[in-house]
């Protein structure tokens, strides 16, 4: 079943409870990191300034087909991200975005390859490589074009010195991603100076068919 199918109260219910997950585990801190999801007739998002420990899911923001707010509390500034990743990859029917420590460590490191395709999970959950966009002041719209141009390259993408934006078909293959990519960044953090062996490419062939 798609996210899309679910009851509104449904979807509710799994951002206040995913949102919970990630944000005890270590995965955002503060206020950092938002989430939308689509349902019929538009989007829920997280709300601007809120924790993803103490969400309510009576307080998430409503946003029509276009990305206007129409209800609820005034959304993340990352409206125009999402709706850039959505447009990148419309199959997609959720999108989280983290600061999680160890992509956001890489994405002050480097600008492509940041993460290599080191194990089968990884190719898995987020194909063949993990585009980085440049640097952007967080909440800007100029951001909008390289957002839809790495999408289409995969469901993850590094934002420079800033962290991850990942899509997914559900909120829970959308959580699932983030989390091998943060684990798949440590990985790479573990390796770093060693002779790691990458997968070759018809091993990453034989994954992606
Ligand atoms: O890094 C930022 O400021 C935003 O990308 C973010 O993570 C939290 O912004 P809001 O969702 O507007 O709270
Ligand atoms: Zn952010």
């Amino acid at each position: 079943m798609t996210d899309q199918n679910l009851a509104d109260s449904e979807l509710r219910r799994q951002i206040v409870v995913l949102s919970k997950s990630l944000f005890d585990r270590g995965y955002s801190a503060g206020s950092a990191g938002n989430i939308s999801v689509r349902v019929e007739g538009g989007f829920l998002m997280t709300p601007t300034n809120s924790s993803l420990g103490r969400l309510e899911s009576d307080q998430l923001s409503e946003l029509n087909e276009r990305g206007e707010h129409v209800a609820g509390p005034k959304p993340s500034k990352e409206v125009v991200m999402h709706q850039a990743m959505y447009r990148a990859r419309p199959e997609s029917a959720a999108i989280v975005h983290l600061h999680s420590t160890y992509v956001t460590a890489i994405s002050c490191l480097r600008d492509e390859d940041a993460i290599p395709p080191l194990t089968p999970y990884f190719v898995m959950r987020l194909g063949r490589e993990v585009p980085t966009v440049p640097y952007y002041k967080p909440g800007s719209d100029a951001i909008l074009d390289d957002i839809v141009a790495a999408g289409k390259r995969g469901p993850a993408v590094i934002l420079a010195n800033h962290g991850s934006i990942v899509a997914g078909s559900t909120l829970e293959e959308a959580v699932n991603a983030s989390e091998e990519l943060e684990a798949s960044a440590q990985l790479a953090f573990l390796l770093e100076g060693r002779r790691a062996r990458p997968l070759t490419e018809s091993q990453i062939d034989e994954l992606l068919t």
